[in-house]
């Protein structure tokens, strides 16, 4: 048994209907990969029709399940509606929603123009709450215990420069999984997010870790675990989430990340001491704590 295999048993899913924003690619594609092989159906949504089409397929073959790719702009509710209408005629209802769909890239804040910021925070705070909203109207009047499943970041509390509007965005992501996690819980309904650190995938090293800085930085070093994430954990996780074996979490976010958050505990630094050094220094503050006690 290793991190990078299947954690749930293989119906842990099935009956259910989820819907995983921006399935086609990344990890959308992985989560929506095991979500299918653990019985569920799935419905991708994003933009781009002949990336969704082409995963659908991929998917099918791979794992044998049923999924439905349905082109959709998170930013427009319409479009929102009319997956939800689709998915309805094909499976019968929906159960799941995993907001996974997001914009990103590096940037000095001051370059951005306003459209820049705005298309960040459109797709992924709007999209976000539009979906979430649309779906909440549906179990709420069909009496659905539905679960919602927000992908966050570890800089939605931290923050973190370069990447402004995706942090104010994906701050807001928490606040409403939090408030609507007590505020519909009288329905049933769950949310939870999940705050990934690194899991390479194209959308992000094109526009967070392009060639220029991958040469300059060994940022795995950063990373307590020293390495980056395998999506099969993150897709574990999710399907946890996102399964009745996690009936009694709600409101919660779980951080994935090989500890990289914990990278600003002040003494952290001390990670570079030697034991030689270490030597030096306890006799320097036993010395001092002897002194101390001279003194009194
Ligand atoms: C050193 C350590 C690094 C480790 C790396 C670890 C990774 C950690 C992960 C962090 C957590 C979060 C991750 C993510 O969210 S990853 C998701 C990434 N995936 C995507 O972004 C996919 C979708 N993205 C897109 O389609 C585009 O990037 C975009 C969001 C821009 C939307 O595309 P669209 O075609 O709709 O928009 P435009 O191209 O018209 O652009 C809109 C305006 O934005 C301006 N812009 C675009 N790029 C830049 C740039 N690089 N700098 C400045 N401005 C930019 C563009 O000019 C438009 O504005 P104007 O019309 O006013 O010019
Ligand atoms: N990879 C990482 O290290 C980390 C990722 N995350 C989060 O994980 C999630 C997935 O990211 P990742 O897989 O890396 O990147 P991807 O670029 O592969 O995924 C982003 C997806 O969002 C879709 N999307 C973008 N704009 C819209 C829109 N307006 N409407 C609908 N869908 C849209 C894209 O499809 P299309 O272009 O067809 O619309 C794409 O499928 C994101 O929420 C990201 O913030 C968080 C922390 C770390």
């Amino acid at each position: 048994m290793n991190h990078t295999q299947g954690m749930l048993r293989d119906d842990a899913l099935r009956g259910k209907t989820i819907i995983v924003t921006g399935g086609g690619t990344g990890l959308g594609k992985s989560m929506a990969t095991y979500f299918l092989k653990l019985g569920a159906n799935v419905v991708i949504c994003s933009r781009r029709k002949d990336v969704l089409d082409e995963a659908a397929l991929d998917l099918e073959q791979t794992t044998g399940g049923s999924v439905l790719a349905v082109a959709c702009d998170v930013r427009k509710p319409e479009q929102i509606e009319q997956v939800i209408a689709e998915a309805i005629a094909r499976f019968g209802a929906v159960h799941g929603l995993v907001n996974n769909s997001a914009g990103n890239f590096i940037s000095p804040t001051e370059r951005l123009s306003y459209k820049a910021i705005d298309v960040i925070v459109d797709i992924v705070l709007r999209g976000t709450y539009y979906f979430t909203l649309a779906l909440g109207k549906y179990w709420i009047e069909k009496e659905i215990k539905g679960t919602v499943l927000n992908i966050s970041t570890t800089y939605a509390w931290t923050g973190s420069g370069w990447v402004v509007p995706s942090a104010m965005a994906k701050a807001g992501v928490l606040a409403m999984t939090k408030s609507l996690a007590f505020e519909w819980a009288t329905h049933g309904i769950r949310l939870n997010a999940i705050a990934p650190g690194p899991f390479p995938t194209k959308g992000a090293w094109d526009r967070l870790f392009p060639a220029e800085l991958a040469e300059k930085f060994a940022f795995e070093n950063r990373i307590p675990l020293k390495r980056v994430g395998d999506h099969q954990e993150l897709a574990n996780l999710a399907a946890y989430l996102m399964s009745d074996f996690s009936a009694y979490v709600t409101g919660e976010v779980i951080t994935l990340d090989g500890g990289e958050v914990l990278a600003a505990g002040q003494f952290n630094f001390l990670n570079e001491v030697t034991g030689e050094q270490w030597d030096t220094i306890e006799g320097q503050i036993k010395n001092a704590n002897r002194s101390s006690k001279k003194e009194s």
